[in-house]
């Protein structure tokens, strides 16, 4: 008795890994897998005649099997058999049809991420798995091509078809859906499923291993099974859980590394008043407008419990800054470079890829706050490490092409070992530090941070009165007295003693030179000196490459691809962070951020409502990919009926459903089988546009690292599309220009193993005198080139109005009419 074994053929796509997790769980043993140009016919012959291979599934892919560089060695397999069972899917079906003679042609039309109904003749792939409208057999579809029935040879057989019309995903259960839930289908039915007569080789058109398909597991146990008679196999009754189980990421042995101590301070319930946080950071970091700052700020915090706030302070300290080289394909031969200055102003170069280097920092630092009495948890998850972004065009380094630079760093992080960690939902404060236990000057440095940080914030916080001259006064309303006291973190107080002033008077300096500004020369500048930004594809450009997106759509390459383009101008007539503080007042969201990096910058202003990738640190792993984005009403019925219209839209599930399948299968490469899941499908957040969201979970395998995660699954899915690797290439032809930072990650990676990376959008850069957006959205086969344009521009929306209101052009029609979208190719 022995268990089955696969040899999953991956055809380069993004579903790949979710059969793998499938099949895992089915067989009870992981399958071995390889790209269609990674093993030649002889060798996998070579594997099924020594036993090391019982049966083959052949994925999904882009493209056709009409062109060779698109299946590789999948149309040897299904041409005359291999001595083992096959079963292709999608275009692995299509493989096994037109290796054997049929013809393959384009459909009645794309069905990318839609439910059918599908009839089948009863044959064993589909034993106890009901059959026809109605009987709850559905499966997901992602294809253009289909196989011409009548032109199948006598030897392979249609055994299922598609039955009624498409259906959404989540039916209605209020408002109006944008799309009929059922679209009849024209056709008889489209071919689901074949059968060679004499070989053991199969194929279906349809996707078993989809989050919203039925009886795909029954399916591929079927197939398990009928291998296990093929070969005259027995199987064991109980299959081994292959999920692996034992010991924790917190509980490997670390070897060689530095272990450094966190220790904190708690000011319990100092937050009192709206707009404190802003209070914290503008005194504490925003003198010189924030220079080498950060602030990971929940500032809408119905989503967020924890803010994180940040500069250059600590021994440990360091920007670090990494760049591409400068053409070609990033390998050890062709290195980019790191450049990192320390807090004394230090810099060194280091001649290296980035994956590697981040790998050998985050195994050079770990961090520990056990050791005391076992109360000293703290509630959050970042004590210290690194923050800052991860550019798009790092995708070079994730396996992809990356033909176009970013004039700016392609990631850029600080090492920050001072953090103040805000609570939003208890008020508390807690100032954290992380040292080296052995070496008695920095810990008299985190004591003496500690207390001064403490007195200044208590000092900041006691002012009863908001001051009149920073640009968000307006914002803060309120002025209710409060005290705070402070309580010593259980493992190790930092500080107490006396008060330094030094930053408090910073920032009252800061805001008496506004003042000034403000006297001087009014609010700011006057609208008329203000550049109109340039929208780097003209509309009609947008629209013709919606329309290139859709004639991929429609030839196979793709099933969804998100396009953007880029919004920018020169000049910059105020400081990045005044514009952040605008930003987070008129568009609030969960995953907002300001970074500022050096004299030089960039200056990150970011309201991203989307969460790419957080690890928690027992590994736990979560993405909360957004697709899908109606604009806000004013009135608070229609409001609600535009969330209804959303949640309801056939397009939009359909547009979401392929991004979390594809964010399951990008877990499901660096997670434990069986880990994998969606405890949330498809609901509506409201922020400055509602959005449909779904959550996507994982346990993250004990030997797979923080970095092997983020390079298995970056660039995040939502930003590229599906499949990743070709839809980014199709991406790259019609934008024609890097998107850097844009589309991107930011956030935190701790060294106590937990990390917290958003989705760069909704995003200002500023750069020298440059400032920059980008915008853009999902493209899928019902997209309307105009509607598509509108929606890159609702995007773009709340951001031009902040930046309307920080360079003084006025209301948002204003903005709308004078400073955004005026193009200029
Ligand atoms: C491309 C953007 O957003 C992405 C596209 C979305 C969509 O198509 O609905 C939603 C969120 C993001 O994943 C953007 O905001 O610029
Ligand atoms: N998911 C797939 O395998 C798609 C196959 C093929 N590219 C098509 O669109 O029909």
């Amino acid at each position: 008795m022995r268990l089955i074994k696969t040899l999953l053929i991956d055809n380069y796509d993004s579903y790949t890994y979710n059969l793998f997790q499938q099949i895992a769980v089915v067989n009870g043993v992981p399958p071995v897998v390889f790209r269609n140009d990674e093993i030649s016919l002889q060798a996998i012959i070579a594997l099924v005649n020594k036993g090391e291979v019982d049966n083959i599934v052949v994925s999904p892919g882009p493209g056709t099997p009409r062109r060779e560089q698109d299946v590789g060695v999948s149309l040897d397999i299904v041409r005359d058999g291999v001595g083992a069972p096959v079963l292709g899917v999608c275009l692995g079906m299509q493989a096994l049809a037109h290796a054997n003679g049929a013809a393959i042609v384009c459909g009645p039309g794309p069905v990318h991420g839609r439910l059918s109904s599908v009839s089948h003749t009863g044959h064993r792939l589909f034993a106890g798995i009901p059959s026809g409208p109605g009987s709850g057999f559905k499966v997901v579809r992602y294809h253009s091509l289909v196989v011409n029935e009548a032109t199948l040879p006598s030897h392979l057989a249609a055994i299922a078809w598609t039955c009624g019309g498409h259906q959404a995903v989540r039916p209605a259960s209020s408002g109006k859906s944008s799309l009929p839930a059922t679209m009849p289908d024209s056709r008889r039915g489209v071919v689901m499923a074949l059968a060679h007569a004499r070989l053991p080789l199969y194929g279906v058109q349809f996707h078993p291993e989809s989050v919203a398909t039925s009886y795909g597991d029954a399916l591929l146990s079927n197939f398990r099974d009928m291998t296990a008679a093929h070969h005259g196999l027995l199987l064991p009754r109980e299959l081994p859980v292959t999920a692996a189980s034992g010991h924790s990421h917190q509980d490997r042995p670390q070897q060689n590394r530095a272990t450094l101590d966190v220790r904190w301070t708690c000011l319990k319930g100092a937050l009192g008043r709206d707009g404190d946080d802003q209070r914290i950071f503008q005194s504490l970091y925003g003198f010189n407008g924030g220079s080498d700052a950060f602030w990971l700020d929940s500032a809408a915090t119905d989503r967020g419990r924890f803010s994180y706030m940040g500069g250059r302070e600590g021994p440990l300290w360091r920007r670090i800054t990494y760049k591409l080289p400068a053409g070609g394909a990033p390998s050890a031969s062709n290195c980019g470079t790191v450049c990192i200055e320390d807090v004394s102003g230090r810099t060194s170069e280091v001649a290296t890829q980035w994956w590697p280097y981040l790998e050998q920092l985050l195994r050079d630092f770990t961090c520990s706050c056990e050791g005391s009495d076992g109360r000293d948890k703290l509630p959050f998850d970042f004590w210290g490490g690194l923050v800052g972004y991860l550019g798009y065009e790092l995708k070079a380094e994730c396996g992809a092409p990356a033909p176009f630079r970013s004039t700016l760093p392609d990631a850029a992080f600080f090492l920050a070992d001072r953090v103040i960690a805000l609570d939003h939902r208890s008020g508390d404060v807690y100032l954290v530090v992380l040292l080296d236990p052995a070496d008695a000057v920095s810990t008299a440095s985190a004591v003496g941070w500690g207390r001064d940080r403490r007195d200044q914030i208590l000092q900041i916080l006691s002012q009863t009165k908001p001051l009149k001259s920073t640009p968000d006064s307006a914002a803060q309303n309120g002025s209710a007295d409060h005290s705070a006291s402070a309580t010593a973190g259980h493992s190790c107080p930092l500080a107490n003693g006396h008060t330094s002033h030094a930053a408090v008077e910073a920032g009252l300096e800061e805001r008496r030179l506004s003042n000034g500004h403000a006297e001087a020369c009014g609010h700011a500048p006057t609208p008329s000196k203000v550049e109109p930004f340039h929208l780097h594809r003209t509309c009609e450009t947008y629209m013709a490459d919606v329309q290139a997106c859709k004639d991929a759509l429609y030839a196979g390459e793709s099933y969804e691809l998100c396009l953007t383009t880029a919004l920018s101008r020169r000049g910059t007539p105020r400081k990045a962070l005044d514009l952040y503080k605008i930003l987070r007042r008129v568009s609030p969201a969960p995953y907002a951020a300001f970074l500022s990096f050096g004299k030089d910058g960039p200056q990150v202003c970011c309201s991203s409502p989307e969460r790419f990738l957080r690890g928690s640190r027992s590994g736990d792993l979560e993405a909360r990919p957004i697709k899908g984005t109606a604009s806000r009403c004013q009135d608070a019925a229609a409001d609600t009926a535009a969330a209804a219209a959303l949640a309801a839209s056939e397009k939009d599930q359909a547009e979401n459903l392929m991004i979390v399948d594809l964010l399951r299968n990008d877990l499901g490469r660096v997670c434990q089988v069986g880990s994998v899941h969606v405890p949330v499908l498809m609901e509506v957040e409201s922020y400055a546009v509602h959005s449909l969201v779904s959550t996507v979970r994982g346990k993250r395998k004990p030997d797979t690292s923080i970095v092997q995660c983020l390079q298995a699954t970056f660039p995040g899915g939502s930003m590229t599309g599906a499949p990743k690797l070709r839809s980014m290439e199709i991406l790259d032809r019609l934008e024609k220009e890097a998107r850097s930072i844009y589309s991107g990650s930011l956030g935190f990676i701790g060294f106590n193993n937990a990390f917290d990376l958003n989705i760069v959008i909704r995003t200002a850069i500023l750069h020298g005198q440059q400032i920059r957006i980008g915008a853009g959205g999902a493209v899928v086969v019902q997209s309307e080139t105009k509607a598509e344009y509108d929606e890159m521009r609702l995007k773009a929306f709340a951001l031009m109005r902040a930046i309307g209101e920080w360079d003084g052009s006025t209301g948002p029609a204003a903005v709308d009419d004078r400073v955004a979208f005026v193009s200029g190719a």
